[in-house]
């Protein structure tokens, strides 16, 4: 393609994305190649990664558009914009990209010329623009983000600028971890050890894997570091009964699965059956055989009923915000609303509620989301928790030696939560609550605490800490300087 086609492309890719905003940006571009196969594989890389830039700087691209006082914000404004001010691009010769001709975008006219003309020799940032349009967010996004991270809320989500690595998780049902790498080196794919995750691989250089023997064969799935903690928290053993209430198409479902050695049930349940449906070749290729899916509906009301205070775990992986995920899912900076949050409180809340019925005394409760949002998390569990006495908080440090073994984060030490940021530990953004069930009525004030029963890790730490401990931004002893692993 020649320069001026693939910016032709990349101003029809944004305009669909723009347009089709109730649709994850990566779906829309799936459909957008698959419906241009004459695009052949670096033409398409480029477009993305300029797509995706732009995503991730539309804040402050639209801030230039205003100030210029340019016609509209239309996908080759934004586009023009950048070119200007990220690549340098002279108005000159963005008019000759501009030209109307063969696949390229028609010319300029004269509003969108004047307003562009002064963008040359500028840069996207300026000392005008204020933090939530420098750092590329929502202005009514910034109070949550101060909640979650006090004043090192920028740095945390100048992080979240960064494209994220391809992270795989090893199947252990089907490979040791050095297998697997060994399997990936074969097909030229180098990979290393994270820092955090006990299988975990992290790809040196972003190649594709899944058409290869390693991904085909079930000896990894792609999954972000983050994901794979929060998924190793639940601390499967074979024999046990477990329940992932929000499994989706089981990401970590399938993960909970590899820890069971095929012994003992994982239910995969969501309310969405098409999702749960696509869980199923993900698991035959993993060679997982102990889960069920089992759709939340009528269907199934009368099995659930009788399921109360049966599983050893239960994971709730939330439906949320995704603000842990903006690396990866730029979009969502300029899709989410306040309408959407006001939404998926109730929500969460209700599904944390129902899900922790099916607990046994004893028994885990794992609350997990990709948001970095305190509504969405710990304000969720102080409320989880004034409800529901029987529950009680495990601080993450008591759960980590035996559930994922690797050095604990050391920000983590004292947090009685998993909060896990791009800028300390170079993860999504994910939150993690471990709670269990006491087995029997929490000590009244005064009193000493009883003696419990279940499983080792959870039965030591069931009196529970204060769960009203600060966020993250407080509790580390080195805010910010998080290491990329
Ligand atoms: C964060 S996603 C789960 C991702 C999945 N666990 C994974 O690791 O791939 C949240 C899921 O919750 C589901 N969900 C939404 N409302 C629900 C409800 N009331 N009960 C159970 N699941 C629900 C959504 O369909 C979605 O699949």
């Amino acid at each position: 393609m020649t320069p001026g086609a693939r910016v032709a492309a990349t101003i029809e890719l944004l305009d669909e994305i723009v347009s089709r905003s109730d649709r994850p940006a990566d779906l829309v571009a799936n459909a957008f190649f698959r419906a241009r196969r004459f695009i052949g594989g670096g033409d398409r890389r480029a477009i993305s990664e300029r797509v995706w830039g732009i995503l991730r700087r539309y804040g402050q691209l639209a801030w230039w558009l205003d100030r210029t006082r340019h016609p509209d914000r239309s996908g080759r404004a934004i586009v023009g914009a950048d070119l200007m001010l990220v690549e340098k691009v002279p108005l000159h010769d963005l008019q000759a990209m501009f030209d109307g001709g063969r696949y390229r975008p028609a010319p300029l006219d004269e509003a969108e010329t004047r307003a562009l003309r002064q963008l040359d020799g500028h840069s996207l940032s300026h000392p005008q623009q204020p933090d939530w349009v420098r750092l590329n967010v929502q202005e009514w996004v910034v109070p949550h983000l101060r909640e979650a991270y006090g004043e090192s809320w920028g740095r945390e989500i100048a992080a979240l600028e960064t494209p994220p690595p391809v992270d795989l998780r090893v199947n252990r049902l089907k490979a040791t971890v050095e297998e697997a790498q060994r399997a990936l080196a074969r097909e030229g794919i180098e990979t290393e050890r994270m820092l955090y995750a006990p299988n975990g691989l992290r790809l040196k250089k972003r190649l594709s894997v899944v058409a290869g023997d390693a991904f085909q064969n079930g000896l990894v799935e792609i999954q972000d570091e983050g994901s794979q903690l929060v998924a190793a928290l639940v601390d499967a053993q074979p024999g046990m009964q477990i329940v992932d209430y929000c499994a989706g198409a089981g990401g970590k479902t399938l993960a909970i699965a590899a820890g069971m050695n095929n012994k003992g049930r994982v239910v995969a349940m969501d309310v969405l059956e098409t999702r749960l449906d696509r869980s199923a070749q993900r698991l035959r290729r993993a060679g997982a055989h102990n889960v069920e899916r089992r759709a939340l509906g009528p269907d199934n009301a009368k099995w659930l009923k009788r399921q109360k205070g049966m599983f050893d775990r239960v994971l709730v992986d939330a439906p949320c915000t995704g603000t842990g995920t903006w690396r990866r899912n730029p979009d969502g900076r300029w899709t989410l609303s306040p309408h959407d949050l006001a939404e998926l409180l109730p929500k969460q809340a209700g599904i944390l509620a129902a899900a922790s019925r099916l607990v046994k005394p004893g028994g885990g409760l794992i609350y997990a989301t990709c948001s970095v949002l305190p509504a969405e998390n710990e304000r969720q569990i102080d409320a989880f928790l004034e409800s529901h006495p029987d529950f009680a908080v495990v601080p993450i440090a008591d759960l980590w030696p035996d559930a994922i073994g690797t050095p604990l984060p050391p920000d983590l030490a004292h947090s009685p939560y998993l909060r896990l940021s791009p800028l300390r530990h170079g993860t999504d953004g994910f939150f993690a609550a471990a709670l269990v069930r006491r087995s029997s009525p929490p000590p009244s004030k005064g009193e000493v605490s009883s003696s419990h029963e279940g499983e080792a890790v959870l039965r030591d730490a069931a009196d529970g800490v204060d769960p009203s401990a600060p966020a993250s931004g407080d509790t580390s002893p080195d805010d910010g300087g998080g290491k990329e692993p």
